[in-house]
Formats: C-alpha cells, structure tokens, sequence
C-alpha cells in the first residue's frame, strides 16, 4: 500500500496545511513527526487525541448546504465544528517534538549524528534528536523566516525544506533578505551575476565583489526595497516585521540552540535546498468531535507507529520559560489538543526549488525598485537572470543542471510519498518555437552519488555532456518561470477570496455565487493584472498579448508638404489608439481568465472556510500583508499609484487591518 519506501518527514506547523500533509504523508506509511510551538501544546495534543491527528474528507461527501454556509459562528455550534458524525473520519498518530512560540525558538535536543533517512527510528527513540532531512515548514506566512531560523541548526546538511505559505512570493523575499547568507541564497546570487563564488568577474550588480561582502549588500538593499515601497502605501511591509523581529529572533534563538550565529557564517546551510509551494486545496483546522475516534485507518498501535518519546532532558525547562512568556495568539486554547483537519476541497500543490525562483522574481519587467531583496542589482539581475542558464559557461551550467535534476528527484519522491495530495513540479508549457521545458529535465550523464537523495552530485561535467547540462539549465530557467506564474495565481487567489471571506465571514463558495462579492472578486483580479502585467499570470499559454506597441504606422516617403505630415502624424495617433486599444483588450481578456481561474477554486472549495476567515475568527495576526499587502507594494515597486491602479486590494487592505485591530483590542474610539 504505501507507494516509496518510508521516509522520514517532520512538519512544522499544525495549521490545516501542515496536518493535511502530515495526515497523508503518515497515512502513506512515513515517519512523520509533528512539530508544535511548546510543550504545552505537546501534552495537550497527547492528552486530547491520543497523539493522533484526525482527517475529515468532506469533499467526499460535501453536505448539500456546504456552499451557502455563512457565519463561522453560527456553523460553530450547529455542525458539532462542521464534523459530521456520518462523514468519514480518518485518524493517524504522530510523534510529536516541541518548538517555543513567538520567535520559533527551538527547544529541540541537539541534532545528533546523521543516520539512513529510509530507516525509521526505533520505536521508543526520540525522533527530535535525528537531524531534519526533509521538512515541511507550513506556519503562516509570518512566521515562515522565524520558524525556518529556529530549525536551521536542526537541519541535516543537504536537508529539503518545503515552505508552504500563501504569499510564497513575500515570503521568498524575505526568507533571502532575513537567511540569505545562511541559506547561500546569495552564493547562487553572485553565481547568476557572473562573479562566482570564486571571486573575480565583473559582477553585473556592481555589489557582488566575490567573497560574502557581497551578499551583505545584497541583503542590505533588499530591505530599503520593500520597506520603502510599503511605508510609501502605508502598508505595514512583511519585510518590517520580519526584520524586527530577526533582531530578537536571532539572538534568542542562538542562546537557547547555540545554533545559528548573527550573521551566520558558521551556520550556514548552503546546501539546503528550499522549495515554494501553491497550495490550492481547500481546508480548515477543527476539533475532531469529541469522543469521535471511529476512523478508517486502524488504531495506532495496529498503524505501528513510532513510540512519542518523553521531553529529551533539559528541554522541559527551556519550554517552560519560553511558554511563560508566549502569547498564544489563539493557536492553542485549553483542551484544544486535539488535532483536526477538514479536507473541504481537493486542490494540487506545485513546487519549484527557490533559486532559481528568485532569479525569476529579480527578472520580472517593471520591477524599478524591486519588491523583491535585490534592489540594489535587480535591474542588472533582468535578462541576466534568464541569460545566465543560457550562457555557455559550462561549470554554470552544469551545476544549475544538477541543481535541476536533484530537485526533480526529490519533487518527483516527493509527489510519490503522498499521492494524495495531487503534488507535482511547476513546468513551463511547450509554447510554440520555444523549448519545451518539461519535467525531469533532460537526462544528465553519469554523475557520482552523494548521499542522502540519490540522484547528482556537484560532479564535473563532461565537454560532451555540455549540450545535456545546458538544456537542463534552460528547463530550470522555464520551470522557474512555470512557478513565478503559479504564485502568482496563487496570489490572486488568495488576494481575491481571502479577505472578503474574511470580512464577510462566509465560506468561499458564496463568495463565487454571484452578486457584489462576485463583483469585488472580478475588481481585484483586474487590478492584479494592472500591476503585474498579464503575462505574469498567463499558465494556459493564452496569448497574454504582448505591449501592444506603437509600431509600423505606415508612413509615406518622407517628409513632404505640411499635408503628407499631418496625414503621417493621424495614422500614427490612430496606430497609438489601436495599440492601447488591443493592449485594454488584452488586459481585460487577461483578468476576465483570471477571475474564472479564482471563481474555479472558490467553488471547488466552496465548503471552506479560508485561512484569512480562521485567522481573524481566531485572534491571529492574518497573512494580509503578504498578499493584499504584497500587491499594493509591488504597484508602489513600479512606480505605480496604488490608490489609482488597485483601489479595491487598498480598500480591502485597510479593511483587514482595521479588523485585525479591532480583534487584538488595539482601536481606539475617537469618542
Ligand atoms: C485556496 C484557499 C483560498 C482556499 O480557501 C486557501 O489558500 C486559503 O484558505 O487560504
């Protein structure tokens, strides 16, 4: 029954995200365990559900009045927390290890010597005492920098990481400008801008003088980028929070780990490799019923899962201090250990390794002060960035390659260890003349083993294996660019139904049933497509329609009487005219496939509540600033008036910050 060998995955994160795959990873037969804020939250979740995380697949099912559902509240208490005594109920159980909250600190025991990832622990041994190999890291989008940060030093040295928060895009941004050094996101920086980690070579940027200076004005450049962009909106940046809260995070974290130094190059995981993800299924954290422990999948002893193993020695202490302190910003309640997922609506999940996503990300048209870290050489990173594939520099190219290949493999095991989830790799579609970027990339010649992931090493290419390596690197190139398109859909889904389902408080088929919701939906697509251009959300190969372009009006031979030139300069207005005429066309025929690609996830996910909606219903920080937020600081990053060019994201923005006020108690009444 289970598809690849068992592997051992941790996830961090017990949202609906992180318990959906750690359900189906689990159900597959792997080792998962399930890392949570505090040993509070461990014991509780013990205590609760027998260590067991329980799956509701309501999309098997969907209850005929799913759709219309309105208020959270009111769904509360009718629907024992929307669990129908009827509806299959599934449960796995888990070990669980401990993290504290609101930096991440982690309260892990110290990593211990690496050992075979395929083989599961003993039962009875502590999981957290192995060294992560591969994680699924799905906190929300703010907490994603500090939770990766306090894992880092947890992490096996070439271990998988696969960050799955909406706003991936903010969230690549600031992972580079808040762990780029630790992560050799800068290394692969320089790389693509010619200097090499060796040094020498011009360096495009200007700012990458070999050696790690460079990074570090990487890095510095990248935080006047989004910070400006957004105080400009009057937006609160992610980049801001992130960076106020790196100063306490990294210190703290170094004290109770003794892992990552400011800084950090002692600490650095050049070889971890990182992974953005677009998740469109539709589902939500609940409490299973209580009692309700009837499941499909045997009890868990039957399952023969791994043991929980008891806090190592001196971790209680550590948590203890740190849970003292924490707020729990409405995670964990008391007796809400239970651990609970509905599956409302099936979705996919697409991948793509991070490097090269940010290389994508630098190249994109209009980016003048860059919403993304790389201000400073952003404009020299463009074209560069999709030229560096295509340079015939063979050693560039033949490390992208088998960059490209081991990140194949591990999506393609990936997708394999939990078939479920509808995993697959972003992929560029065949566009007619242009090479066809498919996935795995083009085979590579023999390449020595390295442990762990099975497939190349950084081996030396061979002349011959020139052609292979460099078309391997052009398909990263166009699957990086699939991806960039990806988040970007994910992004107008999110910024679309997210917070209307929060400030309306329904599930997210009503958004899509029509009326002024409807309307908002379609207004914010529009705007999406005014700020980033059709093509950045252009997956089917639609002719996004390029800049209509003022071209070939036709002119006559040369300058002639006054009226040859007046005839001249009407069929040029009239050229103008037809150009910003199809170029409205186009950008309306854009969003008009936008809004239907939205509206498609809204109903498939009709009977979900959506993150934004849990999050405000819950007292928590929401991901505003990473999706609404982001749009209006990428408008801002191309010089564009955001109140002009996207006045229904602004209005929503305020909107969803005014209520995160409220909730947290922070309004002030005038009177
Ligand atoms: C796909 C989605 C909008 C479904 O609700 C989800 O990303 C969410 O809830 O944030």
């Amino acid at each position: 029954m289970t598809p690849t060998a068992p592997q051992r995955w941790h996830v961090l994160g017990a949202g609906s995200v992180g318990l959906l795959f750690a359900f189906y990873l689990r159900k597959a037969g792997h080792d998962v365990t399930l890392i949570l804020r505090n040993e509070a939250s461990v014991q509780s979740f013990k205590r609760a559900s027998d260590s067991r995380v329980h799956l509701l697949e309501r999309w098997r099912q969907p209850p005929a009045s799913a759709a219309a559902t309105s208020s959270p509240s009111a769904d509360r208490g009718a629907a024992a927390n929307g669990w129908q005594a009827s509806e299959p109920l599934h449960a796995v159980s888990l070990p669980t290890t401990t993290t504290t909250s609101t930096n991440f600190q982690t309260s892990c025991p110290e990593p211990q010597p690496q050992r075979d990832s395929a083989q599961p622990p003993a039962a009875g041994a502590s999981a957290a005492v192995q060294p992560i190999q591969r994680l699924v890291l799905a906190t929300k989008a703010p907490d994603a920098v500090p939770a990766l940060r306090s894992v880092l030093p947890h992490l096996a040295p070439d271990a998988r990481c696969l960050l799955l928060q909406n706003g991936a895009l903010a969230v690549a941004d600031e992972l580079r400008r808040e762990l780029g050094e630790q992560l050799g996101l800068l290394a692969q920086r320089r790389r693509q801008l010619g200097g090499g980690e060796a040094g020498g070579g011009a360096g495009a940027g200007g700012g990458g003088g070999g050696g790690g200076g460079g990074g570090v004005a990487l890095v510095t450049g990248a935080a006047g980028g989004i910070g400006s962009s957004r105080s400009s909106s009057g937006a609160a940046p992610p980049g801001a929070a992130g960076s106020s809260a790196t100063g306490g995070g990294s210190t703290s974290t170094g004290t109770s780990t003794g892992g990552v130094a400011p800084g950090g190059a002692a600490a650095a995981r050049g070889d971890v490799r990182l992974y953005l993800g677009s998740v469109t299924h539709g589902c939500y954290r609940d409490q299973p019923p209580a009692g309700g422990t009837a499941g499909l999948l045997p009890a868990p002893a039957d399952v023969g899962t791994v043991a929980t193993e008891p806090p190592a020695a001196g971790v209680g202490a550590a948590v203890a201090t740190g849970a003292a302190a924490l707020p729990v910003r409405g995670e964990l309640r008391d007796g809400d250990g239970a651990r609970g997922v509905v599956h409302a609506g099936r979705g996919a999940v697409t991948l793509g390794p991070l490097r090269p996503l940010l290389a994508a990300l630098d190249s994109q048209p209009g980016l003048s002060s860059g919403t993304s870290s790389s201000s400073s050489s952003s404009s020299s990173t463009s074209g560069n960035s999709s030229g560096s594939n295509s340079r015939s520099d063979s050693s560039s190219s033949s490390s992208a390659a088998v960059e490209a290949a081991d990140d194949a493999a591990f999506i393609a095991q990936l997708a394999a260890a939990a078939p479920e989830l509808g995993i697959r790799a972003a992929a560029a579609a065949a566009a007619p003349g242009a090479q066809q970027a498919t996935h795995p990339p083009p085979p590579l010649p023999p390449q020595p083993k390295r442990p762990g992931w099975g497939t190349a090493g950084a081996g030396e290419a061979s002349p011959s294996s020139a052609a292979s390596a460099s078309a391997a690197a052009t398909a990263q190139t166009a699957a990086a660019g699939a991806l960039l398109r990806e988040l970007h859909l994910k992004l107008a889904v999110n910024a679309a139904i997210n917070p209307l389902g929060a400030l309306l408080g329904v599930r997210n088929g009503r958004l899509a049933a029509g009326g002024r919701s409807r309307a908002l939906m379609r207004a914010v697509c529009g705007e999406l497509v005014a700020v980033f251009g059709a093509a950045a959300f252009d997956c089917d190969g639609g002719g996004a329609g390029g800049a209509g372009g003022v071209g070939g009006a036709g002119g006559g031979e040369g300058a002639g009487t006054a009226a040859q030139a007046a005839r001249a300069a009407d069929g040029i207005a009239a050229a103008e005219e037809e150009g910003q005429r199809q170029q409205r066309h186009d950008a309306e025929a854009a969003a008009e496939r936008l809004f239907a690609r939205v509206c498609a996830v809204a109903e498939a996910t009709a009977a979900n509540r959506c993150s934004m909606l849990a999050d405000v219903d819950a007292g928590r920080r929401t991901e505003v600033d990473y999706l609404t937020g982001w749009v209006l600081a990428a408008a801002a990053a191309r010089g564009l008036d955001a109140g002009r060019v996207a006045p229904t994201n602004r209005t929503l923005y305020e909107l969803v910050k005014a209520k995160e006020e409220v909730a947290a108690g922070a309004d002030t009444e005038a009177e």
